[in-house]
């Protein structure tokens, strides 16, 4: 049955003029990709002439990328798009009437890792810009990452209140969460499948439209606008409760003076339908803007778009917040295992001097978004320790002094500790390590980097996540 909304979008008719709020690493490659469909008329890059963004406006009217490290494929695409006078990026909003559909991918970032509330800040005015200059008949999508519940309700009130239009039946208003990863921006994109989910079904059939010609290898997934903003932010939290599953069992592990990796290929030796484990690896925490956020977006959703009461657990924390807080111990355990090996030879964590291999959050990349370094680093200090920290990809961070020279971090260390799992590190000559460092040093390996024998043999003391079958030296 025709609806008033369908009647909007038929005399609309294609989508040929898109605007993408929001230039950011989300937003260029869309556009980008937008832009390069055939039939698309224009591709608005709306964004806001900010102190710390407003350069990106002339760097892509002139067809650059401003984005920071390899982005396969986006440089050229973006020189074709701008030559083609197809992609404009601009921050006059009013252009926003001419766009048969706008995507919105505005940061939304914590106001602090204590609260765990979402800052929706930038979104709100990004969404007041798109409602202040919304058409009958226009799509509206929101890209970013957002609590269950957003969609259907504080947005769509922010587009209704500003455009005086009602969504559903002047507008049609979808959520379609991105899922790409830095360095294979466009490719992701293309390939990762897309969920879609509209307030209805006309949004969603809409929303389709929009996103089916971007697709070369990914499927469309329809669904509802807060099944989409529950799968998102669900598919990060599945993931770090993995994550934390492979922490506390080398716990386990370490306690029972077990080697985790040898019950870990036990374990994943199990193949073939219903029977698979996903187990994935321990590690000296869990990073990043992703994993670190995303769970708490999904428990607030539980508020936000509850309808009914949660049945379990009420008044105590759920399996996921666990998770949490299991991934955000490991820097802590990975102190422990400083104290344990620095007392191994008779010494104090007061006044030693801790050499810190790794600071980002991701091997091999400069991001350092939440890094577990950050807090191992602090407990350390607490404990009176002097710690020296190298990194080959980040140079610098807020508070914290960064070396790219390993000689001088390792030098008279008493204990070195692998944070980061660069590929560097693996190459390491150890021997000249431990010339370089005061007598009886100690190793800890927080992404189980090193062969223990190698390094006990080498005449460290060796402690490991994960292994109780080495820990501990000597045996007691
Ligand atoms: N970066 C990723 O790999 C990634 C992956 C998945 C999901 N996401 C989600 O996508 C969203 C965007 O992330 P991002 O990494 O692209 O952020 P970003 O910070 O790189 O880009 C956001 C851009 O929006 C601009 N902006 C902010 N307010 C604006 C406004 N009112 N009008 C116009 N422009 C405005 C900013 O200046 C910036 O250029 C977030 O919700 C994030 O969680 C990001
Ligand atoms: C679009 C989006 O949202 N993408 C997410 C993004 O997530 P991300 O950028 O945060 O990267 P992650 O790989 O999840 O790592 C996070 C931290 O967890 C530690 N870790 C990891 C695995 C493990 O077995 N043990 C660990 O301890 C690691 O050291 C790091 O600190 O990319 C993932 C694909 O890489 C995606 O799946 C995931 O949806």
């Amino acid at each position: 049955m025709a609806t008033e909304l369908s009647a909007a979008l038929n005399q609309r008719g294609p989508i040929r003029t898109i605007g993408v709020i929001g230039m950011g690493y989300v937003g260029i490659p869309s556009a980008a990709l937008f832009a390069s469909v055939p039939g698309i008329r224009r591709a608005y890059g709306f964004q806001r002439n900010s102190p710390t963004s407003g350069y990106k406006i002339r760097m892509l009217n002139e067809g650059k990328n401003p984005l920071k490290g390899e982005e396969p494929g986006l440089d050229k695409l973006l020189a074709d798009v701008v030559h083609k006078g197809v992609f404009h990026c601009t921050d006059d909003f009013t252009s926003i009437q001419e766009c048969d559909a706008v995507t919105i991918a505005i940061q939304t970032p914590f106001k602090s890792p204590e609260d765990l509330i979402p800052d929706l800040t930038a979104l709100e005015e990004g969404l007041r810009q798109a409602g202040r200059y919304l058409t009958r008949g226009t799509l509206v999508v929101l890209e970013s990452t957002i609590t269950p519940g957003t969609t259907c309700g504080w947005a769509r009130e922010v587009l209704e209140e500003e455009s005086g239009l009602l969504a559903g039946r002047d507008f049609a208003l979808a959520h379609a969460p991105e899922r790409v990863m830095v360095g294979r921006l466009i490719q992701n994109i293309q390939e990762h499948d897309r969920i879609v989910g509209g307030i209805d079904e006309d949004s969603t059939r809409r929303a389709i439209e929009l996103y089916q010609p971007v697709l070369t290898k990914g499927q469309i997934i329809p669904m509802t606008a807060t099944a989409a903003e529950v799968t998102k932010t669900a598919e990060n939290t599945f993931r770090d409760l993995q994550i934390a599953a492979a922490n506390q069992l080398a716990l386990y592990c370490e306690a029972m003076g077990v080697n985790f990796y040898d019950v870990r290929t036990g374990i994943d030796s199990l193949k073939g339908d219903g029977i698979t484990r996903a187990i994935l690896w321990p590690g000296a925490g869990v990073g990043g803007h992703c994993l670190t956020k995303d769970t708490y977006h999904l428990e607030r959703g539980v508020d936000v778009a509850g309808r009914t009461p949660l049945d379990y657990p009420q008044g105590h924390e759920s399996l996921f917040v666990l998770a949490r807080h299991v991934n955000d111990f490991m820097p802590r355990h990975t102190f422990h295992l400083v104290r344990q090996g620095l007392s191994c030879v008779g010494k104090e964590v007061s006044g030693s001097r801790i050499a810190i291999l790794g600071f980002s959050f991701l091997p091999n990349t400069d991001d350092a978004r939440n890094t577990p370094t950050e807090q191992f680093v602090n407990i350390c200090q607490i404990h009176g320790a002097v710690t020296e920290i190298h990194d080959p990809w980040v140079h610098e961070y807020p508070g914290f002094s960064l070396s790219s020279d390993i000689e001088p971090v390792v030098k008279d260390a008493d204990v070195l500790v692998l944070m980061t799992a660069h590929r560097m590190y693996y190459a390491l000559d150890y021997d000249w390590v431990k010339r370089m460092m005061r007598p009886f040093p100690v190793l800890v390996d927080g992404r189980n980097i090193v062969d223990p024998d190698v390094i006990i043999r080498a005449g460290f003391v060796y402690e490991g996540i994960g292994r109780g079958d080495k820990n501990r030296y000597p045996r007691d």
